[in-house]
């Protein structure tokens, strides 16, 4: 087991919003005992308290790792967003202070392509007024406004892990998929990328939305884009609320342009089960409403413990930061009879000859050297023999441009 720094015990993590127990015993299998565990999101008064001496902090959508907050947690390592979505983390803030984020790329993408399919038939034969109908007493039985979905046009925005799984399912199904994306993409099965959003608009008989939240997709979906679809068609958003304006879908369902939707994210949504969810969609029986479930599955709760907690696991003991979504990425061997130093600085130039330069007058002698860099900083890793690890560890943090060093014996 690899030794660090500091000892094992000592290592805080600060785990929020339930996740999967799979996680703790990873990280206990790692020899990480130090757990901070919480079932729900913390209010900012407790977060900032427990995150202030945490190494490590692992979360879901619902936690906001704003720069203030990052700047209140002082031995802050890395962060594991639980999840696919990383918008939740100032990761531009994380990546200044030289702390990787990590999040799950792919576990969830089945759970959600499956929900969104089942909601297409669902909302295709007209099921949630039926069923809304049906608890009230009444009895719907007719074939107005049901369809099957075989034949129809699936318009996908967004074309990345979700909305390709989604498209090849839907095609299994008979649907013909369109979609939209700002990059070329691979069209998958039968597929075909459409690059104007207002002729897919007015192609499909289902909007999908899958995209990230980013600036440009915040609000990309208003009342032009809803009159921009076809009379009666449906509209499905299990990405981020905040891509769609919530007052103008309201709209285009209540006088009957679109003929229903799911949505599954929201603008603002509750910060705890116990809070009242407020959405102008309630009451329209023509809606499904979930509560950003999207992802929540036992097979994909499960795996994105496993794989965020190996991953903030690996970093730990080996510093390797593959598939960081805001760090140089970085492939390391396991390391053997020797100390490995990280070394995160600053991406300016000359700072690896500095460092070169403080262990060839020290007689340092480096067995292995990685470097990566981003725009604003670089990540070095050095193996140097076991007995000079302190030592070089004291050259390093004297290096201007340093962010931070950390030495794995
Ligand atoms: N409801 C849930 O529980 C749930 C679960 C998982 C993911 N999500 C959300 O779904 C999003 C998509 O997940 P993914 O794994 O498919 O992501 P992904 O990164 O694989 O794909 C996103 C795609 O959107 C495209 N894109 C980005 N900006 C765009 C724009 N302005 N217009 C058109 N296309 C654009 C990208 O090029 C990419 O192809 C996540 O970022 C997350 O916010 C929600
Ligand atoms: O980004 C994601 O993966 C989803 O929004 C799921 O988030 P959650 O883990 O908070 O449900």
């Amino acid at each position: 087991m690899a030794k660090h720094s500091l000892d094992k015990d000592k290592i805080k993590i600060l785990l929020l919003e339930g996740v999967h127990q799979t996680a703790v015993d990873v990280l206990e299998r790692a020899g990480y005992t130090n757990i901070e565990y919480h079932k729900a999101s913390l209010p900012e008064d407790e977060l900032l308290k427990s995150i202030k001496d945490a190494h490590f902090v692992g979360l879901r959508s619902r936690t906001q790792l704003t720069a203030d907050v990052l700047n209140h947690a002082e031995k802050l390592v890395a962060i594991g967003c639980f999840c696919i979505g990383t918008n939740q983390v100032d990761i531009a803030a994380a990546e200044k202070l030289g702390v990787p984020v990590f999040n799950a790329p792919f576990s969830n993408t089945r759970s959600v392509a499956e929900l969104v399919l089942g909601e297409i038939i669902m909302l295709m034969r007209g099921i949630p007024q039926r069923n809304a109908h049906a608890h009230r007493g009444g009895w719907l039985k007719s074939a107005a406004g049901s369809y099957e979905v075989r034949g129809k046009t699936l318009g996908v925005i967004g074309y990345g892990h979700i909305g390709t799984q989604l498209g090849i399912l839907a095609e299994t199904l008979g649907m013909k998929v369109v979609f939209f994306d700002i990059e070329d993409k691979l069209p998958l099965g039968n597929a075909s990328q459409i690059h104007s959003l207002e002729a897919l608009l007015n192609e499909a008989d289902v909007i999908s939305l899958h995209v990230p939240e980013t600036p440009q997709t915040k609000d990309m979906f208003g009342a032009t884009e809803f009159a921009q679809m076809r009379e009666k068609s449906i509209f499905i958003n299990a990405s981020r609320g905040t891509v769609v304006d919530i007052e103008a879908l309201s709209e285009a369902l209540k006088s009957g342009h679109l003929a229903g939707a799911a949505i599954d994210v929201f603008p603002v949504e509750p910060k705890s089960n116990d809070d009242e969810f407020v959405s102008p969609l309630r009451g329209l029986d023509n809606v499904i409403l979930t509560p950003h479930i999207g992802g929540s599955t036992a097979e994909a709760q499960e795996n994105i413990g496993i794989e965020v907690a190996g991953k903030l696991a690996k970093y730990s003991d080996n510093g390797s930061t593959v598939s960081a979504v805001n760090f140089p990425e970085v492939t390391l061997p396991q390391h053997k009879g020797t100390s490995r130093l990280l070394h995160i600085h600053h991406n300016r130039p000359g700072v690896l000859i500095k460092i070169n330069q403080a262990f060839s007058e020290k007689g340092i002698n480096i067995a292995a050297q990685y470097l990566q860099t981003t725009a604003d900083i670089g990540y070095v890793v050095m193996e140097v023999d076991s007995n000079q690890a302190e030592q070089a560890l004291g050259e390093l943090k004297a290096i201007d441009g340093t962010i931070r060093t950390r030495v794995l014996f």
